[in-house]
């Protein structure tokens, strides 16, 4: 089974650790959401694990092997995608061009829309026309045009509204359940659990809740909340 693991994973920034010795397995097919407090360093991993920045100690390795030398192309050609916060899409393309940028021909795209049948009725508007939720369904349908193995989503949900954010969320499982390891960073923790398999928290850049069953954290709102104190 596919995996992409961190052991003892440590990201520095400026003066000194933001993120220290932070041990996660993502395996194909499931959902982890990695939740925690505002500033707790989350992004910062997400962004170690892609390789937008280095992290500085421990390892970070995808069936086995690690990706501590490989920049940011080589990771993506081994599957790991991205999806950083903000709004990425190309505002001035049309949903088509956009989606064409990962799905390379009009046959990638058809494939693309057979998951997101409600991008299809926008196919040719401007994307700078469609909803924040509309949007960010055809970064996530970009995503997913490029095939990854290893999905990362930084706080989807900016800037949306909890009930447009939840429409989203479908199509999240449905690309877990094609395989893709999908790791979720959400600020709505409630959302993220109720998709996820497995959850941890991270505080102040330490995980305070192991990697587990995303269940007992949802389940528990003291355990939750003691874990967000970083206690
Ligand atoms: N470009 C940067 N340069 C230096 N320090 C940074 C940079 N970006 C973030 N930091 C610091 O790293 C720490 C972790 O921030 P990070 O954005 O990774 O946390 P986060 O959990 O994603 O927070 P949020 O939920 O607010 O996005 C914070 O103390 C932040 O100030």
């Amino acid at each position: 089974m596919s995996e992409l693991q961190l052991s003892g994973t440590t990201v520095s920034r400026g003066a000194g650790p933001v993120v220290s010795g932070v041990d996660l397995v993502l395996r194909e097919g499931e959902i982890l959401a990695l939740v925690g407090p505002n500033g707790a360093g989350k992004t910062s991993l997400l962004e170690s694990v892609s390789g937008v920045i280095p992290h500085s100690e421990g390892d970070i390795s995808v069936d086995g092997r690690s990706m501590a030398k490989w920049g940011r192309v080589q990771r993506a050609r081994a599957g790991i995608a991205h999806i950083e916060q903000g709004r990425a899409i190309f505002p001035s393309l049309t949903v088509r061009e956009n989606l064409l940028l990962t799905a390379k021909n009009d046959a990638g795209v058809q494939e693309v829309l057979a998951s997101f049948p409600e991008l299809e009725k926008r196919i040719d508007a401007q994307s700078a026309l469609l909803s924040g939720g509309e949007q960010q369904m055809v970064v996530l349908a970009r995503a997913f045009a490029s095939k990854p193995r290893f999905l990362l989503i930084d706080e989807m949900s900016l800037g949306l509204a909890p009930v447009v954010f939840m429409r989203l969320l479908p199509l999240i499982q449905q690309i877990a359940a094609t395989g893709v390891g999908v790791l979720l960073v959400e600020q709505f923790t409630h959302l993220a659990l109720g998709i996820a398999d497995e959850a941890m928290v991270l505080a102040s850049g330490r995980v305070s809740h192991a990697q587990g069953p995303a269940k007992a954290l949802e389940q528990d709102p003291e355990l939750l909340r003691r874990a967000y104190l970083g206690s």
